[in-house]
């Protein structure tokens, strides 16, 4: 369970959480909100990539330890080496993390023929791709997903949708977290939506 307590963040003037408390217990869980209204934000906060002023944020009632090992996250926040191919970002990974080479993920994604393509040329679908083979592949017990079909192709997200079923099997603790627009395929096959 994700337990976010008295919550407060804010980028100069704006703030968007001000004493905001919410506990994620479902298994699979899609944060729906306006644009805007801070749902990235909160994510790459679970992930600890962005600071809070104030607040906890406890994973199974504890602090993250080694936050890159246990959570995982896609986003389009997340800026990656666009110089680089997508063979040569997932290497990166399987190199500093000690991940497998993601087979099976990339052939499910049909992503074999974009891996020699430099990130920076990929289309926004493939780039949303590969964002999630980082995430998926690192297996972490806790995935956080932000706004994970957009852009992508029918099959694609059928794709994803199977992956997501499958994920939590072999993680008793483990979470899902998404943010979407477009909640319906994620509430049918088990998420719960929740509001910010
Ligand atoms: N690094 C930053 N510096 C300043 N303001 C920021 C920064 N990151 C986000 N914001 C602002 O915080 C607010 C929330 O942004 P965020 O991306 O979290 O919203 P969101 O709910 O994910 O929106 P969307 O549905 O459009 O993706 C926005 O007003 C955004 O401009």
């Amino acid at each position: 369970m994700i337990e976010v307590i008295g919550l407060h963040k804010q980028f100069a003037e704006n703030v968007l959480y001000s004493g905001y408390s919410v506990q994620f217990c479902a298994p699979k869980i899609c944060i729906e909100a306006p644009n805007g209204q801070g749902k990235t934000t909160l994510l790459m906060m679970l992930a600890e990539l962005e600071t809070r002023q104030s607040g906890q944020i406890l994973f199974s009632k504890k602090a993250l330890t080694e936050p890159h090992k246990q959570v995982a996250i896609a986003s389009d926040c997340i800026a990656l080496p666009d110089f680089l191919t997508a063979k040569q970002i997932i290497n990166l990974s399987v190199n500093t993390l000690g991940c497998d080479w993601p087979t099976t993920i990339i052939d499910g994604f049909n992503f074999n023929e974009f891996l020699n393509t430099r990130f920076d040329a990929l289309s926004s679908g493939n780039q949303k791709k590969c964002q999630l083979i980082l995430a998926l592949m690192r297996d972490a017990p806790y995935l956080l997903l932000d706004e994970p079909s957009a852009a992508l192709d029918q099959a694609s997200i059928q794709y994803l949708l199977v992956l997501l079923d499958e994920y939590l099997i072999d993680k008793p603790n483990g979470q899902i977290v998404i943010t979407c627009h477009e909640p319906a395929p994620f509430i049918e096959r088990g998420f719960e939506c929740i509001p910010l």
